[in-house]
């Protein structure tokens, strides 16, 4: 079975960090494994407490399923601090992660803080060069820049950036931009692409950043090729926040089981894939 690990927060309310991956990865077929780097206490409405872990801590958990169970892929998520971002980075060197994705949390839709400031230069100057891909939302691609993005040109052009700055590929989300699309920049060092989806008009958008995120890791770690990954990546979630749950008094979670539900084009296309995936490692066996 193909193994992916999530190093990131833990979301108390469940919609967003390690409990959004893991959903995700489960739902994707893949085993889901977790190293935690802080735990925070939040719900639909905002962060009301955060408590970071150790970074050796942090360290060990990656140590001990890495020398173990083994990694397909990888994800982080929220990090926090400087030193925990320095240990994930050795850690994931030692281990020879290559398919590691970036995604760069900063900021929750209530608009507390998961990242000290001071951690953004070593997030830039340490981790983003050994990204496989790296995943910011439209404040994150500001922040790692300290430049504005207003249009899709300007989301091209951040792409771009981000990649000289050492991540192999870049995945500029376009969550944050106004219009009637939904709109995310796709660089892989060569070409750039543009994926559509038509933008739901829903409050329930909390943790959609994490589980595009951990579903795109679940398709590499299924060693599917990187655009098809994130095409499939995209579908998972545009279902998820369409199914959006409206659970709480702020921002709902978005619907892992959305696709299950569905019994669409969208549903068939990747359990049929999945399946066909499955029959032939059984076959395999
Ligand atoms: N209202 C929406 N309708 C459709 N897709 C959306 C909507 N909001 C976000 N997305 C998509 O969800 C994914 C996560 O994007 P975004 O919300 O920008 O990330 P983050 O949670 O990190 O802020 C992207 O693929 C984005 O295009
Ligand atoms: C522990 C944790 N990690 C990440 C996020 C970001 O969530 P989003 O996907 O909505 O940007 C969060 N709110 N909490």
């Amino acid at each position: 079975m193909p193994r992916a690990l999530t190093i990131a927060g833990s979301d108390s309310g469940g919609g967003a960090g390690i409990q959004a991956d893991l959903k995700t990865f489960q739902m994707l077929g893949v085993f889901g494994m977790s190293a935690l780097t802080a735990v925070t206490a939040q719900n639909t409405m905002g962060v009301q407490g955060i408590h970071d872990l150790p970074p050796d801590f942090v360290r060990q958990q990656i140590d001990s399923v890495a020398s173990d169970i083994g990694i397909d892929a990888a994800k982080t998520g929220m990090l926090s601090q400087p030193e925990i971002i320095e240990a994930v980075v050795a850690a994931m060197k030692e281990h020879h992660i290559e398919k590691l994705v970036v995604d760069p949390v900063m900021v929750a839709k209530g608009g507390a803080r998961l990242l000290v400031p001071a951690a953004e230069r070593v997030l830039r100057e340490q981790l983003l060069p050994i990204a496989y891909v790296v995943t910011p939302n439209i404040p994150e691609a500001e922040a790692l820049l300290l430049r504005r993005i207003e249009t899709v040109d300007d989301m091209r052009d951040a792409a771009k950036r981000i990649c000289d700055m050492g991540a192999q590929r870049v995945i500029i989300k376009g969550g944050h931009l106004p219009g009637g699309s939904s709109i995310d920049i796709l660089y892989d060092g060569t070409n750039v692409d543009e994926l559509h989806a038509d933008r739901i008009d829903t409050k329930n958008t909390h943790g959609t950043g994490c589980t595009f995120s951990s579903a795109l890791t679940a398709w590499l770690a299924r060693g599917v090729e990187f655009t098809m990954a994130v095409g499939r990546a995209k579908q998972f979630i545009t279902a998820a926040i369409a199914g959006g749950i409206s659970l709480g008094h702020g921002h709902g979670p978005t619907n892992h089981w959305a696709l299950m539900e569905q019994q669409d084009t969208v549903t068939k296309q990747i359990w049929g894939h999945m399946d066909g995936e499955l029959h032939e490692v059984n076959g395999n066996q």
